[in-house]
């Protein structure tokens, strides 16, 4: 377990992390989300003890990480893939790892085997691609078979089969009971792999909870209907308090109202329902709607007709 209470951490007269506390459970995958800026990679690098907050404590696994005398068996860290010595091979850089944490070398095979890094590791990591150095940080995580993990952006720069092999590990180190804190800007990935969410705007605490609640609470969910009586279930429809709206197919798209409510109403009426279903936000939608007061950099529009008139004058 990851318990993080009040991190502050101040660059300059820029307060990046403010006040910021949240808990990451054994057992399953947290996501931490948040716009570019957010302060995500500078809360990892507080939590693995690498930057020291101005303020606030973590604990990882009812201690405080900093005074471990076994770091790579308590804690896995992916955190900057490129800050890694160009000159060595990777296999050497993790043997350096080993020999430093008393990890045996066989060990450094298996992560090599693991990560799908083993034919690659006598070659220098300076000729690494980024989805190469990334699979050879999350072997280096991986090497004290630690219970707990933090990966900042594990997927960045890896092919489809390394985004879904990391998702699937990830699934896996969770199901055997470890914690996995993990980083994401792919909103698509994080719903397939994250059981929670923490999501944070300008070093703040947004929300935490469990995906589904997330987007529940940030996104409007309707019902979607289609019926050869739609006027007649619209008009019931808002004696019981619902909103509907038609859509260009003449389906009706209702709010404030369960699916289980608008079958219940049709049925007691008598009017036939070809289709019913439930339509949830997705945690894209989510993600932007609880941050749209949190994005520090903002891109300006597409470019106006206007504009692209005005450049091929
Ligand atoms: N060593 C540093 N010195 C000064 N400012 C820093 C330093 N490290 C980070 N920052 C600033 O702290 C803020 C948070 O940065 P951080 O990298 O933690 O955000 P992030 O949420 O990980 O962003 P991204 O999604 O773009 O990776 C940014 O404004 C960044 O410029």
């Amino acid at each position: 377990m990851i318990e993080v209470e009040g991190l502050t951490q101040v660059f300059g007269d820029k307060t990046v992390v403010d006040d910021f506390s949240f808990t990451v459970q054994p057992g399953g995958v947290t996501g931490m989300l948040g716009p570019n800026g957010a302060g995500k990679s500078t809360t990892m690098r507080m939590i693995v003890g690498l930057d020291r907050p101005v303020r606030g404590s973590v604990r990882v696994n009812g201690r405080d990480f900093r005074l471990s005398t076994t770091p790579l068996r308590d804690l896995g860290a992916l955190l900057d893939p490129t800050a890694l010595h160009p000159g060595r091979a990777g296999r050497v850089h993790l043997q350096a790892l080993a020999a430093t944490n008393g990890i045996s070398r066989s060990r450094v095979d298996e992560v090599l085997d693991l990560t799908g890094m083993a034919e690659a590791a006598s070659r220098r990591v300076g000729t690494y691609s980024l989805g190469m150095r990334q699979r050879l940080g999350i072997a280096a995580a991986l090497l004290g078979d630690p219970q707990t993990l933090v990966l900042d952006e594990p997927v960045n720069g890896l092919d489809p089969d390394g985004v879904h092999w990391v998702r699937e590990l990830m699934k896996h180190l969770a199901a055997e009971g470890r914690t996995v804190l993990v980083s994401s800007h792919l909103m698509s990935e994080m719903a397939l792999t994250a059981d929670h969410l923490v999501v944070m705007g300008r070093g703040r605490l947004i929300t935490q909870g469990p995906v589904a609640e997330v987007i529940a609470q940030a996104t409007q969910s309707d019902v979607l209907v289609h019926s050869p009586e739609s006027d007649r279930l619209a008009a019931a429809l808002s004696g019981i308090g619902a909103t509907s709206r038609t859509a260009p197919d003449g389906a009706l798209l209702v709010t404030n109202v369960t699916a289980a409510q608008v079958g219940e109403l049709a049925a007691s009426l008598s009017i036939p329902l070809h289709e019913l279903t439930p339509q949830q936000g997705s945690l894209e939608d989510a993600f932007l709607a609880l941050t749209k007061d949190d994005q520090e950099y903002v891109a300006g529009g597409m470019p106006s007709d206007a504009t692209r008139n005005g450049a091929q004058r």
